[in-house]
């Protein structure tokens, strides 16, 4: 039958006849390719890596369909398992049903970080929407608070990306500073870097779709590393979408492997 629908579809005269579910249904099987990204080291303590090209247009496609409709305020966490709504972080978030596209992108995530860490590891990957006037105020991704971190709960965030996954053409501010880290004013940087931040406010990152930030949370004792400490910058204009993939030291527990928010599948 799938042979037959995508025969039909390959024909341009019976196309017309497919509705759109049946247009999805004969679709080429998926296979995970991944893209030939780059990275470029910004800092090497705390570690930070930018990563151009990090997913693909139609993995980005594919996560903004699937995403829509779903977005509810994002919290941050108010206690274990539990997550609140806060002026800190305005934007909406939402979490998608696992896929052969989202264990792409884990299986990317994973390679990068090179030492063979399992996907139990990895936090449900965490999507966030800014509009005009929403942001995310100066946090760490790690938990400065034991219950947060505990062995239970998969221990700490070792590392984060963020990757930027939609900006709009018209999009104004919405770059990701961490004011801890020194700032390159070579011009060879501004693509990826806002020239135009004050040199004290540390590095901002553009948000340039497609690409992505990686860094380290964690510093060799295991304890939190201050200097990660970042904002999500108000989007002025236009809309933002990114996504957070946090890896934990161990196994994420059953309180984070189902964040509120997250669809019952
Ligand atoms: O929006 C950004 O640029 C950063 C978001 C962020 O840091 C987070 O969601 O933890
Ligand atoms: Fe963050």
């Amino acid at each position: 039958m799938r042979l037959s629908l995508l025969f039909a579809s390959v024909v341009g005269a019976q196309q017309s006849i497919l509705t759109n579910s049946e247009t999805d249904a004969v679709q080429a099987p998926y296979v995970c390719e991944h893209p030939p990204y780059t990275p470029q080291i910004i800092s090497t303590s705390p570690l930070i890596i930018y990563l151009h090209n990090f997913t693909t247009p139609s993995e980005r496609a594919h996560l903004r369909l699937k995403t829509t409709g779903t977005w509810r305020r994002s919290a941050i966490s108010s206690s274990p398992g539990s997550s609140s709504r806060s002026a800190v972080r305005t934007s909406t978030s939402t979490y998608i049903p696992h896929d052969a596209i989202l264990s792409c992108i884990e299986a990317r995530a994973l390679a990068f970080q090179g030492h063979g860490i399992p996907r139990s590891h990895l936090e449900p990957l965490q999507l966030v929407r800014y509009l005009p006037g929403e942001h995310y105020a100066f946090h760490t991704d790690w938990f400065g608070n034991e219950a947060y971190a505990s062995p239970a709960m998969g221990g700490n965030r070792i590392t984060s990306f963020f990757a930027y996954l939609y900006v709009s053409p018209d999009m104004m501010g919405g770059g990701t500073n961490f004011p801890m880290i020194p700032a390159t004013r070579d011009e060879k940087w501004c693509k990826i870097l806002d020239c135009d931040e004050e040199y004290e406010k540390g590095v901002t990152f553009r948000a340039v779709e497609g690409n992505a930030v990686f860094w380290g949370n964690l510093r060799e004792d295991g304890r939190g590393d201050e200097r990660v400490i970042h904002a999500g910058l108000p989007v002025i204009k236009g809309e933002k979408i990114g996504m957070n993939v946090w890896t934990r030291q161990a196994p994420v527990g059953e309180a984070v492997r189902r964040p509120e928010g997250y669809p019952e599948v």
